[in-house]
């Protein structure tokens, strides 16, 4: 396959192995891929021309995982809209894009998981218990069914990053992790699909997130040094001045290892990451910090 041809979609794991085998024996050009969950917005678009500018072959996922959703969560009202992802795919230039049903994905129901250990114990992993099992274990899944050379992640699940970069470590798989930018709106919200089921009056309040953020990071620069509760009581001060808001938590923590560190002078980057519902949406965010020496 060139990667000039137009983009197709597979919905089955046998015709996607068998077209990226023939793009294997016909190139020795890398294949890049973009796990997702469909709903596609310029955050998605932005991994996808990554890949493209470094890849071969482009491949896209688009499955909305039932294992990595816990009871009562967003599962059967995950916004979807196959139409605009196609386009939005095929203008980002996306080779292949991979849409397999939950049967195709678990044709029996699955006895055997991916469970990353310690990465997993705070944010969304003490949150959303056994959500990064799912997480893990999908995307193990898929890195085995593509077998790509690069895998591009966005940095606004900054948690999901590290816990896949462990697995990778531990389970010698053959993929290079390229971490991606947070794309915002203009406003400074940072993108996602459940943007969409903020209400006005909850996305107007939204903005509190990355002002927040930006505070911290306006005061880390000011500061010689900081503690990782300084930082977490500014962050939430300034949220809490939104009345929609309700903080699910605000950590700082060290990044990649998300370890607690006492004082800024001991570890090198720090990340303030957070998850906030407005209503019935859980949103997150986070920033990396590089600390000056
Ligand atoms: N604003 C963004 N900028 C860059 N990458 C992003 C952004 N939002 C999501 N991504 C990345 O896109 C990939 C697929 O994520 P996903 O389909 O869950 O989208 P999402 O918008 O994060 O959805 P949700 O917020 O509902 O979880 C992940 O690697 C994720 O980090
Ligand atoms: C990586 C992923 C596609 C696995 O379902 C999902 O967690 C996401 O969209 O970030
Ligand atoms: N981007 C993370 C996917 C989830 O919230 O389940």
């Amino acid at each position: 396959m060139e990667a000039t041809q137009t983009m197709q979609v597979v919905h089955s794991i046998a015709e996607l192995r068998s077209r990226i085998k023939d793009f294997r024996r016909t190139n020795d050009q890398t294949v890049g891929f973009v796990p997702t969950m469909g709903y596609l917005h310029e955050g998605h678009v932005s991994l996808l021309r990554k890949a493209r500018a470094q890849s071969g072959l482009v491949v896209l996922s688009i499955f909305v995982n039932p294992l990595q959703f816990g009871p009562g969560e967003d599962f059967e009202r995950y916004p979807r809209n196959t139409e605009k992802d196609l386009q939005l795919a095929e203008a980002a230039g996306a080779d292949l894009v991979f849409m397999p049903s939950v049967a195709e994905m678990y044709p029996s129901p699955t006895r055997t998981t991916v469970n990353v250990t310690g990465l997993t114990a705070r944010l969304c992993g003490a949150s959303r218990p056994g959500h990064f099992d799912g997480v893990a274990t999908v995307v193990s899944k898929l890195f085995h069914i593509v077998q790509p050379d690069q895998a591009f992640f966005g940095l606004k699940d900054a948690q999901q990053i590290a816990v896949i970069q462990q697995m990778v470590l531990d389970l010698n798989l053959a993929v290079e992790i390229v971490p991606c930018p947070t794309l915002r709106e203009a406003d400074g919200l940072a993108m996602s699909s459940r943007n969409v089921y903020l209400s006005e009056d909850e996305r107007k309040q939204a903005l509190v997130l990355s002002q927040a953020l930006q505070k911290a990071r306006d005061f880390s620069l000011a500061q010689a040094s900081f503690t990782s509760e300084e930082l977490e009581e500014l962050v939430r001060s300034h949220i809490s001045t939104a009345s929609l808001a309700d903080i699910d938590y605000v950590e700082a923590l060290a990044y990649p290892s998300l370890e607690p560190f006492d004082n800024s002078h001991h570890t090198s980057s720090i990340i303030i990451a957070l998850a906030v519902k407005f209503g019935k949406t859980r949103l997150i965010d986070n920033l990396i910090l590089q600390v000056r020496k």
